[in-house]
């Protein structure tokens, strides 16, 4: 049986036996209810941790080539000039953004002149950075194990940080454990993401700034059925999705900008 269909199985039962009550009303929830909604979002956590162990490595393999190359391909990726990419970790099992980053970095004719800034976690605060990089040894292992970059470059200069750039980023590719068709977005559970995009959405407002395209690369089988994602208030929904079935556009501004 595929994963998909035992996730969405799961989901089902968990949800009729009231281990998932979803928030499908934008309302605030109670604060009652956000303790509830945290521990949803840890068992929905592990089912897809669970899930991603089970993908064939070949088939994984496949998809994380398919996604890149649909980014690579994208008229949204080729034009953009400033950009914020994750860099995959094997061991978390996200999709590969290696080739993404190494052809950025390799300035060649379909990704020339692009500027690539990439998460730098500064505290367990929920405080991440986002620092300019040019070369791919310009990063090291963290303590999590996750490849980032140093705060300062070889020569010893402080590495640009977005929040202090000139110009604006136009697009984020984001990680995460689980997405839906209507933009929910499940992270590793840090807040790092959220509280970082809030903090630049709000930089774009105040300089006038077109507001990035959010976008998150997700295997096939990190696609839940709607409902299943618990939210609160501070998750901030993603533009469109990226799997190997294609773009999927979801906010007016995916659907008017993407070029589908
Ligand atoms: N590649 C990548 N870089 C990133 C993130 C990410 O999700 N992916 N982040 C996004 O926030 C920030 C780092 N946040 C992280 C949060 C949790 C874990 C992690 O190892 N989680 C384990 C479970 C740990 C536990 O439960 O104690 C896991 O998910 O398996 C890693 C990074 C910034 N950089
Ligand atoms: N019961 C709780 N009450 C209040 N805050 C909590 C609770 N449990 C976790 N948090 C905090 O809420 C923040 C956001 O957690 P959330 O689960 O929304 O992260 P996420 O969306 O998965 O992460 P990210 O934004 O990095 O992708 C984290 O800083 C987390 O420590």
């Amino acid at each position: 049986m595929r994963a998909q269909t035992v996730m969405t199985q799961w989901c089902t039962r968990a949800a009729a036996c009231g281990q998932l009550r979803m928030s499908t009303n934008t309302n605030t929830p109670k604060h009652d209810d956000i303790d509830a909604i945290f521990k949803q979002k840890r068992f929905l956590r592990t089912q897809v941790r669970k899930t991603l162990k089970s993908i064939d490595p070949s088939l994984k393999s496949h998809q994380d080539n398919t996604v890149q190359d649909i980014v690579l391909g994208a008229p949204w990726f080729r034009s953009s000039r400033r950009l914020c990419a994750y860099i995959s970790c094997a061991a978390l099992r996200e999709v590969d953004t290696s080739k993404i980053l190494s052809q950025i970095l390799q300035h060649n004719s379909t990704t020339d002149g692009k500027k690539l800034y990439v998460p730098r976690v500064e505290d367990k605060n929920s405080h991440m950075r986002m620092l300019h990089i040019s070369r791919i040894d310009d990063l090291i292992a963290n303590s999590m194990d996750i490849l980032e970059p140093t705060p300062v470059d070889a020569d010893g200069n402080a590495r640009e940080d977005v929040m202090q750039a000139n110009d604006p980023v136009d697009l984020f590719l984001l990680p995460g454990l689980a997405f839906d068709r209507s933009g929910r977005r499940l992270g590793r559970g840090g807040g790092y993401y959220d509280t970082f995009l809030k903090n630049y959405q709000d930089l774009a407002k105040t300089r006038n700034w077109k507001q990035p395209l959010l976008v998150a690369l997700s295997y096939s089988e990190q696609i839940l059925d709607e409902g299943v994602i618990p939210m609160t208030s501070s998750d901030l929904p993603v533009d469109a999705l990226v799997s190997p079935e294609g773009v999927i556009p979801i906010s007016t501004t995916a659907l008017n900008s993407m070029d589908l």
